[in-house]
């Protein structure tokens, strides 16, 4: 322990003099992030686990933490990030303690896929048949000497101390074994044997860099479906493994990036494309007086971006009642037919505040249309007309030709926002698919439905697979002639930030042959999580 009472975990010294042996991770060609990785769905138990007070005082209390969240993950399916911070505070973990246990569960969880290529080589039975939790301590073991700057002598010993606590004496000296091969290597030496031992590059590359092999397919896929060079699979995955800055959204008309008071003192930059971004420099969001009270909130930039666009475009004809002459007008009406947790919607009535219009924020599951309800809290009244619990599939029936702008941000796989959740891939099935192609399918004509002619649908995935994206829409589309495609990336463009001279970045999308009607962004291209938007207007 240093003498704040921490833990130094026997971690080198960071800087240019700090080599040592079997932690090549310290090159860092990819140090934002190939350092994570996830736990596998086994459903076993490991027989010897002993009562977390006793295991605390004999082994590393940051350690131990992130080993009992890898088990909580794999047996109960649970989130990592919402496990460990209610975890690391009863536990009385904090400072570099917590950053440690922080940065050991996640990149364990994320780099699952690698460490389990290189474990692979150094056990002579197939994983599969390793008890459950003894495969957690050996990826742990794994991530601190080929992902973290922990000495191969304390990351071994560590680890046969967390095995001797937690699953037994005889699987320890397994462990210490196996670590000791594992530590035998660098990890440019481990990821090039992985290499030359993959039966084609494809497998190779979704073992180095952590992914299932039909996520890898799928995202290569995509790339060039949506007119990308499917050659860019590699950055792709890379950027997958690069746990995502913190960005905030200043929700505009409840806050101003110029009120300091709102702000504290966090250390924030603009973001790279949208006006109402902010990214945070290294501090927590919780501790900033806007989040708190939801004036602004934690959302990704893309995120940002298509809904900015939906609120941008302009509608054809003035908004009326339904089926009343278009001289009728009233303000516009706009729903978001699948809004839970609520982050587009709070922008979303932001939005609409500020052009006189009102949103009806619709959600299936009771307990996340109260997370709607809770973030927008800051909007001002009269502005939502309602946060209704519901199947958004009826509202096309109910309500036909109701709404002016419609958002549907369908449930789908999650595959462009990979980096955000360090175990999701190794959860994500093909089976999965199939079911969410399906409703994506039926919300989408719903939404179409409630639309009002002239008025204006966005289709929005965090996912870039095809068949969630370009199928759906072409699918829907299809079985009906009175929906015309805007010219989406016109509209992105058109909401992107302006600088002081007026000009806005250059947002890179597919130009020439592959230019498209719809756009997809991407991790390695634009820093934002891989969100589709296909602009849809109702003739
Ligand atoms: C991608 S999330 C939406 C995220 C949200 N727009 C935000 O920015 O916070 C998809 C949501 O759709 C909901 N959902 C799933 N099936 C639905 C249905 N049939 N009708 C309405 N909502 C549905 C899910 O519960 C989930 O909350």
């Amino acid at each position: 322990m240093n003498h704040h009472g921490e833990h130094d975990h026997g971690r080198t010294p960071q800087g240019p003099g700090g080599h040592r042996r079997a932690d090549a991770g310290d090159d860092r060609r990819d140090a934002r992030g190939r350092q994570r990785s996830a736990s596998r769905s086994r459903g076993e138990r490991s027989g010897s686990r002993q009562a977390p007070g006793r295991r605390a005082k004999r082994t590393d209390p940051a350690r131990t933490a992130a080993f009992d969240v890898l088990r909580e993950v794999d047996e109960s399916d649970a989130y990592a990030n919402l496990v460990l911070p209610p975890l690391l505070a009863d536990r009385r973990i904090r400072g570099r303690d917590a950053g440690f246990a922080t940065e050991l569960t996640y990149g364990t969880l994320r780099m699952r896929g690698r460490y389990d290529a290189v474990l692979a080589d150094c056990v002579d039975r197939p994983l599969t048949e390793l008890d459950a939790g003894v495969l957690d301590v050996l990826r742990l073991g794994a991530h601190q000497l080929l992902g973290m700057r922990v000495p191969a002598h304390a990351a071994v010993s560590e680890t046969v101390a967390l095995a001797r606590a937690n699953v037994g004496a005889g699987p320890a000296q397994f462990v210490n074994a196996v670590l000791r091969r594992v530590s035998e290597a660098s990890l440019d030496e481990w990821l090039a044997r992985i290499e030359a031992g993959a039966p084609d590059a494809l497998t190779g590359l979704a073992a180095v860099e952590s992914h299932p092999l039909w996520v890898v397919r799928s995202l290569r896929e995509a790339l060039a479906g949506h007119g990308r060079d499917p050659g860019e699979i590699g950055d792709l995955l890379a950027a997958d493994n690069a746990p995502p800055r913190v960005t905030l959204v200043a929700r505009p008309g409840l806050v101003d990036v110029s009120d300091d008071g709102a702000w504290h003192d966090a250390d924030l930059v603009p973001g790279r494309w949208a006006p109402t971004a902010l990214v945070l420099d290294g501090s927590d969001p919780g501790g900033v007086p806007a989040v708190r009270d939801g004036r602004a909130g934690v959302q990704d930039e893309g995120s940002q971006l298509v809904t900015l666009a939906l609120a941008g475009v302009t509608l054809d004809g003035a908004s009326s009642d339904a089926g009343q002459e278009l001289s009728t007008s009233r303000p516009e009406r706009w729903l978001d037919l699948c809004a839970g947790p609520g982050g587009k919607a709070a922008l979303l009535a932001a939005l609409a505040a500020r052009q006189g219009a009102t949103l009806v924020a619709n959600e299936v599951q009771p307990h996340r249309a109260r997370l709607v309800e809770r973030a927008l809290d800051a909007v001002p009244e009269g502005v939502v007309e309602e946060v209704r619990t519901g199947d958004g599939r009826e509202v096309g029936t109910d309500e036909p030709g109701a709404y002016d702008r419609v958002l549907v941000d369908a449930p789908c796989t999650g595959l462009g926002a990979l980096r955000r959740r360090p175990e999701s891939r190794w959860r994500r099935t093909p089976a999965d698919l199939a079911t969410l192609t399906g409703l994506q399918r039926e919300l989408l004509a719903s939404a179409l439905d409630a639309v009002r002619p002239g008025g204006v649908v966005a289709y929005v995935t965090c996912s870039p697979v095809l068949a969630e994206t370009q199928l759906v829409v072409t699918d829907v589309l299809r079985k009906r002639d009175d929906v015309e495609r805007l010219d989406t990336p016109w509209a992105v463009r058109s909401v992107l930030r302006r600088g002081p001279d007026g000009t806005t970045p250059d947002l890179p999308l597919p130009a020439g042959a592959a230019a498209r009607d719809d756009v997809q962004l991407w991790p390695h291209v634009h820093g934002t999580d891989a969100m589709h938007l296909t602009l849809l207007r109702k003739r």
